[in-house]
């Protein structure tokens, strides 16, 4: 899709967030500014949807945020992306300040068995494997055979994710068990009021993403963007990663060109 190509009436949502006085630009990572890859570790950041994000963070009265399901070391190191960028990870809960909710001895203890009855379970399936962050661990299926990956699934959707205390989120070819609440949305909130943002602009692709669409309010300038397919509570609909970087691109020029006739 080139900048011409985006529907029209994304388009014109996405004009009119570029003319309030204060936007918030947020997008999620995994599947919207890095492509979905087979190994977490290598899920490197589309440079247009980098360059971007920086121009844009570099705008008078513009903020620019990733929200992520993965741990913010890890996110700074994958996307390289830095301040004026706000980065929060884990699923909206973790702050460059720390998490939203206290991790205490209790959460560490349940996150450790946790993390040990996935790694049995990936131990017993080839091709699985469990992904391990401050407050969850993760069980990836993406490289498992069908029988295996579906097998391994319901294995800990019947077991450690029936134990009191414990939060699920399914995602894509994946089981995240976390200790904690979390919710992209309640991020959002929290930068919205930061920041002072009129319109809120957030893309993302997953079941978690669904959290953050539900927190804005399209009535008022807000804009939803889904990336790919799968049922979503989003206003618009956008195909892939390379969209992403041309709706990113988009709002960022015609941010820049309203900021200079309005100087
Ligand atoms: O909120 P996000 O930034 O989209 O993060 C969601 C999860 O992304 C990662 O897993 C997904 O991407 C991997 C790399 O492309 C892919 O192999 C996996 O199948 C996807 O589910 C990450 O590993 C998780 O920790 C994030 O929660």
């Amino acid at each position: 899709m080139s900048a011409t190509g985006i529907p029209t009436e994304l388009r014109e949502a996405l004009l009119a967030a570029a003319r309030v006085p204060r936007l918030l630009l947020s997008s999620d990572y995994d599947g919207c500014i890095s492509p979905l890859v087979s190994r977490p570790e290598d899920a490197v950041p589309n440079p247009a949807s980098v360059a971007a994000i920086e121009a844009a963070g570099a705008l008078a009265d513009t903020a620019v945020a990733v929200v992520s399901g993965r741990e913010l070391a890890v996110l700074a190191e994958l996307s390289g992306l830095r301040v004026p960028v706000t980065l929060v990870g884990s699923h909206g809960s973790e702050f460059d300040t720390g998490f939203a909710v206290e991790i205490t001895n209790e959460h560490r203890e349940l996150l450790g068995r946790i993390t040990d009855e996935l790694r049995t379970i990936a131990a017993e399936h080839p091709g699985t494997r469990v992904e391990t962050k401050p407050a969850s661990a993760v069980l990836h299926v993406r490289n498992a055979a069908p029988d295996d990956a579906e097998t391994a699934l319901q294995r800990a959707r019947s077991g450690p994710a029936t134990w009191p205390g414990v939060e699920v989120t399914e995602g894509k070819a994946v089981v995240e068990l976390a200790v904690i609440e979390t919710s992209k949305g309640l991020a959002l909130d929290v930068l919205r009021d930061r920041f002072g943002a009129d319109a809120v602009i957030y893309l993302g692709d997953d079941v978690t993403d669904e959290k953050a669409f539900a927190h804005l309010h399209t009535e008022t300038g807000d804009v939803s963007i889904k990336v790919g397919t799968g049922d979503t509570t989003a206003a618009y609909r956008i195909e892939d990663t390379d969209d992403v970087a041309t709706v990113l691109e988009f709002v960022t020029a015609r941010r820049r060109e309203w900021l200079a006739d309005n100087a």
